[in-house]
């Protein structure tokens, strides 16, 4: 490919909005735009340095960094791939929606990817003060899933406990979609009786019943040109299950004592704790509803399937519910909140956090302004606050895990710091921190 079709390719990407560069199939990045320059340019050359080196600080390819690489990927697949990465930029590090797109020579051999960069505006891998955050495994497979549906108009189903973000990541399917400029309308299923769900959710006309002084618009009506979220579904009465889905299969609703029949156009999200199937196994969830708000499911993970972001959350969650701006948790305090087992997720996090902040009158809030109204939550690893101790001879697996257990309580949550003083990056520490945890969850909560 001459040079000529290369200045060719970045006149064009120039003029494009979007970040963009140029890739040779050896990492090296060889043009890049001036959206690219601008946002993650930190006035620093690009041209010639290596695709991981700038996104991720590696000194090899992301693939055998323990990253999924979408240049590798499209260059076996030939086709366009989307990633969602943890890159470093101008201002911090920040999830980056990744779309890589070969480019054939004049034989037909790739020789070129075009990397298109989206900075995710819906989650935050950093302390932020409102919105999602996160930056687990488990976390950035679940964002993934979020930006993948966004833009369709698929129905979806968020599963998970209570208190995992349910609602926060409804939310943000809204924001990242096109109908991001219509209104959210949010509804709790739970204790809806007949009468208050049809003229809750389809108004009423006046006079439809005493009382009824005037025509009130339903919320399937407010949510019109947006999105539409059905809070705790499983709790909704099989009576009242018939009537949102022929809501859902007709595309139509009647306001309470009217007679036409009016268009609805929303996005559906629903959520549930519950376990839909086996309700439909019961008999207590209409099969036919459940086929049609479970187009695309999404699990939202429990805490303690993600407890490395215990302390991302932790100060995110203080910043949000203090009083008094800028205070910070020990080092002590943090290491206590990453080894606890919390059964109501982050609301119950949110709420220890929220009585800490109300105890404590100093800058820092310390470990006791967290134990004394919470010393019975449980502990998920190994209280190992002494020395690094083994009674048996262990296969060396076993012994990583439980020495992984020991560092991450000793240095109080600090991971940045621990990756470095184990030798490892963050990526791979977090991933080997998932194996600890999903060990000590089999072994019900002790290590
Ligand atoms: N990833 C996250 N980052 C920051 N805050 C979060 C995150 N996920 C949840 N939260 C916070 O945790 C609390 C509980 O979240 P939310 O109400 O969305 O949970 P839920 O799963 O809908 O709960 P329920 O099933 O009980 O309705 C809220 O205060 C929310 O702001």
């Amino acid at each position: 490919m001459t040079a000529h079709f290369l200045s060719e390719l970045l006149s064009f990407l120039d003029g494009l909005p979007e970040p963009r560069i140029v890739m040779n199939a050896d990492y090296r990045i060889v043009a890049a735009n001036a959206a690219y320059i601008r946002e993650f340019g930190g006035g620093k050359p690009i041209v010639g340095r290596t695709c991981y080196e700038v996104s991720h600080h590696f000194a090899v390819p992301c693939d055998q960094a323990g990253e999924s690489c979408p240049l590798k990927q499209s260059l076996e697949a030939g086709t366009p791939q989307h990633v969602l990465h943890l890159h470093h930029t101008p201002r911090g590090e920040e999830h980056v929606a990744v779309e890589t797109t070969p480019i054939r020579d004049d034989r037909g051999q790739i020789a070129y990817f075009v990397e298109t960069m989206r900075v995710v505006r819906q989650a935050s891998s950093r302390a932020a003060a409102q919105g999602l955050v996160g930056r687990s495994p488990a976390f950035i497979g679940m964002l993934e899933k979020v930006l993948r549906v966004a833009n369709s108009n698929a129905a979806v189903v968020l599963l998970g406990e209570t208190g995992t973000g349910k609602e926060l990541v409804a939310h943000a399917i809204h924001e990242a979609s096109a109908r991001e400029e219509g209104p959210f309308v949010a509804v709790d299923c739970a204790g809806m009786t007949e009468t208050l769900f049809e003229s809750e959710l389809f108004g009423y006309e006046k006079g439809a019943f005493t009382g009824a002084t005037h025509r009130k618009q339903g919320l399937v009506e407010a949510a019109a040109g947006g999105t539409l979220f059905l809070d705790e579904i499983g709790e909704l009465p099989l009576s009242l299950q018939v009537k949102l889905l022929r809501l859902l299969e007709t595309g139509t609703y009647r306001r309470v004592g009217g007679l036409d029949w009016l268009p609805a156009d929303f996005r559906l999200i629903t959520a549930t704790h519950r376990d839909l199937r086996a309700m439909v196994q019961a008999e207590t969830f209409r099969r036919d509803l459940y086929f049609r708000i479970n187009t695309f499911p999404i699990h939202t993970p429990a805490l303690h399937e993600r407890a490395e972001d215990i302390p991302l959350l932790a100060a995110s969650l203080l910043e949000r519910v203090d009083r008094k701006p800028g205070r910070k948790f020990s080092p002590a305090a943090l290491a206590w909140l990453s080894g606890r087992r919390f059964s109501g997720n982050i609301r119950e996090l949110r709420n220890l956090i929220e009585r800490a902040s109300l105890l404590a009158d100093g800058d820092t809030l310390e470990l006791p302004h967290l134990t004394e109204m919470a010393e019975d939550l449980p502990a998920v690893l190994p209280n190992a606050s002494g020395a690094f101790q083994l009674a048996e001879v262990l296969d060396l697996e076993s012994v990583e895990q439980r020495y992984l257990a020991w560092a991450v309580d000793r240095l109080g949550g600090d991971l940045s710091t621990l990756a470095g003083q184990l030798g490892i990056s963050q990526r791979t520490l977090y991933r080997k921190l998932q194996a600890v945890r999903q060990g000590a969850s089999k072994q019900g909560g002790s290590a």
